[in-house]
């Protein structure tokens, strides 16, 4: 089991009567944001997530598990500054992070350890989306320390969850790009690209990025015309996730549908390597691959690791074609 880095520091989320549980935690953290004073005193009592140059700080126990570290910072209190929120936990914890790697600004580098941890199969404590919430608000401040309008610096409020320039006074808040990722399906198969950028042998579901002004809906219908030239209809919502790929990606994911009639492929190769259908029987076989191909192994179809909203997709598919297919 994988659990970041922390240390606990000493304010917790007061109980209350009048609400649930849920409802008092969502409260407290919302007013952790608005309130620097508030968010000052929670630091006191927080658990801090370690991150390294935005890689968070993981450790493996002799249990095959991994258990966080206290860290000593000892009288640095510049540092504990530089936490910021991101939530609160069921035992109602305020939970920040921190960067205790300085000066990154070297975005490719400092993604490097997603692919292998998104394909480790050991589970997270607290799950991944903690993580990837940390990183991409760690992120976020490292890299909006200037106003786009007037080049003068930002200062951020205590949480970390907006940032105030200092000249123009306009406020800043985090960024994030909205994506829609579709699992395409003719009644029998599923439609899978990949981009030549991909690792060898990986397919996933078509996605592309919401252009302004434009629905989901109409971003999903687009990208399966520009990439695979197909027109999708019966469009349904599956679920969602924040994804650090290239910068802050808010993936929403569907499932759509073709008519069996109109399944010719006409692949825009300046977006995609190849794009094929896919048999239940291959995509069966295709979860089965745990680890990706090395280097000189025979070629393989390999999807998105579980973590990924793209592997999510492929298996709801497969599942439903399955009891499908049983049921005929
Ligand atoms: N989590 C998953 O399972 C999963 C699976 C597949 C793709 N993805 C992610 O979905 C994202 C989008 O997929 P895609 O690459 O096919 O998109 P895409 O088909 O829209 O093509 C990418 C191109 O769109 C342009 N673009 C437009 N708006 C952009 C923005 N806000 N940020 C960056 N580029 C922008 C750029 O020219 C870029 O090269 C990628 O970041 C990828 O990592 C996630
Ligand atoms: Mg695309």
């Amino acid at each position: 089991m994988f659990r970041p880095l922390k240390i606990l520091i000493g304010t917790k989320c007061p109980p209350t009567r009048c609400c649930s549980a849920f409802v008092s935690r969502m409260r407290y953290v919302n007013r952790l944001k608005e309130d620097d004073e508030a968010c000052a005193a929670a630091l006191q009592n927080a658990h801090i997530f370690l991150f390294h140059r935005l890689s968070p700080l993981l450790q493996r126990t002799e249990h095959r598990t991994l258990r966080p570290t206290a860290l000593r910072l000892g009288s640095d209190r510049t540092l504990l500054k530089e936490s910021v929120l991101i939530g609160c936990s069921e035992e109602n914890q305020a939970q920040f992070c921190l960067d205790v790697g300085k000066n990154i600004l070297n975005p490719g580098s400092s993604l490097s350890w997603w692919p292998e941890t998104l394909n480790d199969p050991s589970p997270y404590e607290p799950d991944l989306c903690f993580l990837l919430q940390g990183q991409a608000l760690l992120r976020w401040n490292q890299t909006s320390g200037f106003c786009s309008t007037t080049g003068q610096p930002t200062h951020r409020n205590r949480a970390g969850s907006q940032r105030v320039c200092s000249s123009s006074g306009i406020i800043y808040y985090p960024k994030m790009s909205p994506v829609v990722i579709v699992l395409v399906s003719d009644g029998k198969r599923c439609l899978l690209g990949r981009q030549s950028s991909f690792p060898r042998g990986m397919y996933s579901a078509l996605a592309g990025f919401c252009d302004m002004g434009e629905t989901l809906e109409e971003t999903l219908r687009r990208e399966v015309a520009e990439e695979v030239g197909l027109e999708v209809h019966s469009v349904s919502y599956s679920s969602s996730q924040h994804w650090p790929f290239p910068h802050s990606s808010f993936m929403m994911a569907f499932h759509a549908s073709v008519s069996p009639a109109h399944t010719q492929l006409n692949v825009d190769h300046a977006e995609l390597e190849d794009a094929r259908w896919f048999s239940l029987e291959e995509i069966t076989s295709a979860l089965q691959v745990k680890t990706p191909p090395r280097r000189g192994d025979p070629p393989v179809v390999w999807l998105p690791p579980k973590h990924a909203i793209g592997n999510r997709l492929i298996t709801e598919w497969a599942d439903r074609q399955r009891r499908w297919e049983e049921g005929e």
